[in-house]
């Protein structure tokens, strides 16, 4: 008798335990019980009904009626298994496919060759997975568009380094048509939280489709390293660019990317989700300075929550109610938002320069400190940024409205921001003219180096030809 989650116990015997999430650490402790991954052969990988490790939280929903069924792959007690997750009588079970020491693979007591000739048995004869539950396979569900195989990505070349691991600029190829993508690969060796995190960040991002918000293209499970596909941001961080055009960056363009970036967080307002690390280094920009809300990592879809682990999160962000009570809600996204508004309009600057972060905690909550803006910020801006550092989270401003406001102060200042889209390609153009204008003054620069220096060797030369013609005197 087959129970959910079961798994062989060797030479043909069944397993007896039941169905809880201890049953099937404890069953799969027996090492003769696993069916390793290394058993998962390319006609399980090809089966349209295979989503390969995806966790328990993203593939239920996609099993509505009874008798849906796919096939996956999974963790138990370090060992990767083959599980099959079936909708019956209402919630979706779990099974294990046992592999005896012939290597025929069962669920019960009827044996196949292969994973997939068993799945298809159970299918035409409508024969129970397992005689408790009843489970019968009815329909097979396809994995989603957005489930990836590894052989349609193309790493070319690292951008940066992640939490999990290397994020790469990558091609990918669907219907014969190939994107350049970003790639944010997790290292095999990570632990089963960290994975069980990337897929949360892979989830939450699925839901979002916004002009300033980075899209997630697919994830590709199949294999070592996990991939997370995205569109691809050749600009960098808005951070790093801030830095690097240091005193050269425009107000417009400060506005524009305070405006940018409030759109893209009054979006995922509306959707319900606390980004949780809003930063200029979290702000990407596209290759035509697009800015697009990044990095995932720490969202979440709850309206407020308590995160005790407050170990890793950059102090200086933080609204006082998440640095005393670890409380973050979209009002605590608001109020990192004025920082990173203070970043921006600073070049790229550390927030509370003449602080530590001790020190910064200190002083905004014992003393209620706020920092100053930068000089030449819009009276408005700076005006906006003091109600997102309200010290009672609703008393900030809602990022609807801080859109509105920042929209109607650039519309006064600058115009329609529509009519600047045409303008990205000048400001790519200017910027890339800059570059190459401070190349070429570097280049002026190490040639008249080069003159003076040869010049002394020259003086050099001559005297000691002068001290030659005096020593023979
Ligand atoms: N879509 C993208 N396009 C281009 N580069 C990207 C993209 N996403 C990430 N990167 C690059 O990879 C770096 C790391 O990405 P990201 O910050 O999202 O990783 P992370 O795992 O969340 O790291 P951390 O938690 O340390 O911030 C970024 O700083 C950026 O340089």
């Amino acid at each position: 008798m087959t129970k959910e989650f079961s798994s062989h116990r060797g030479h043909g015997k069944t397993a007896t335990q039941t169905a809880t999430q201890s049953v099937v650490q404890s069953a799969a402790q027996d090492d003769e019980n696993k069916c390793e991954i290394s058993t998962i052969g390319e006609t399980v990988r090809r089966a349209s009904f295979y989503h390969g490790l995806m966790p328990r939280h993203d593939i239920e929903p996609l099993l509505k009626k009874d008798g849906d069924f796919l096939l996956r792959k999974t963790e138990v007690n370090g060992a990767t298994v083959l599980a099959l997750a079936v909708r019956w009588n209402g919630p979706v079970k779990h099974f294990m496919v046992n592999q005896s020491d012939k290597d025929s693979y069962y669920f019960e007591t009827h044996h196949e060759k292969s994973v997939i000739d068993l799945v298809e048995w159970h299918m035409k004869t409508k024969t129970p997975v397992s005689t408790t539950s009843g489970a019968k396979l009815l329909k097979p569900i396809d994995r989603p568009p957005w489930i990836l195989n590894h052989d349609s990505i193309k790493t070319i070349k690292k951008l940066g380094e992640g939490a999990f691991g290397e994020v790469y600029m990558a091609e990918l190829t669907t219907d014969k048509v190939s994107i350049p993508v970003a790639v944010k690969t997790m290292r095999e060796e990570v632990s089963r939280d960290s994975r069980l995190k990337f897929m949360k960040e892979a989830r939450i991002m699925r839901k979002f489709h916004h002009q300033h918000v980075v899209q997630i293209l697919g994830i590709a499970v199949h294999e070592h390293p996990l991939m997370l596909v995205m569109e691809l941001c050749l600009g960098g961080s808005v951070l790093s660019y801030m830095r690097k055009h240091k005193g050269k960056t425009t107000l417009e363009t400060k506005l524009r990317f305070v405006l940018e970036a409030s759109s893209g967080l009054a979006y995922l307002e509306e959707k319900s989700c606390i980004h949780r690390d809003i930063a200029a280094r979290n702000c990407l920009l596209t290759e035509k300075h697009a800015v697009k809300i990044s990095d995932f990592g720490m969202s979440d879809e709850r309206k407020t929550l308590t995160d005790e682990r407050l170990d890793k999160v950059p102090v200086k962000w933080l609204a006082p109610e998440t640095m005393q009570n670890k409380i973050y809600s979209s009002k605590t996204d608001v109020w990192s938002f004025g920082v990173m508004a203070y970043e921006i309009y600073s070049d790229g600057g550390e927030p509370y320069p003449t602080l530590t972060n001790i020190q910064t905690r200190a002083k905004i909550i014992v003393q209620n400190y706020r920092m100053e803006m930068p000089k030449d910020v819009p009276p408005a801006v700076v005006t906006l940024v003091s109600e997102c550092w309200a010290k009672e989270p609703e008393n900030r401003p809602p990022f609807s409205k801080i859109h509105e406001r920042l929209l109607s102060e650039y519309k006064k200042e600058h115009g329609d921001p529509k009519d600047r889209e045409k303008d990205k390609d000048k400001d790519k153009k200017e910027d890339k003219d800059r570059d190459k204008k401070e190349d070429k003054e570097k280049d002026k620069d190490d040639e008249k180096k080069e003159k003076r220096e040869s010049k002394k060797d020259e003086v050099k030369d001559s005297l000691t030809k002068k001290e030659k013609k005096e020593r023979k005197k």
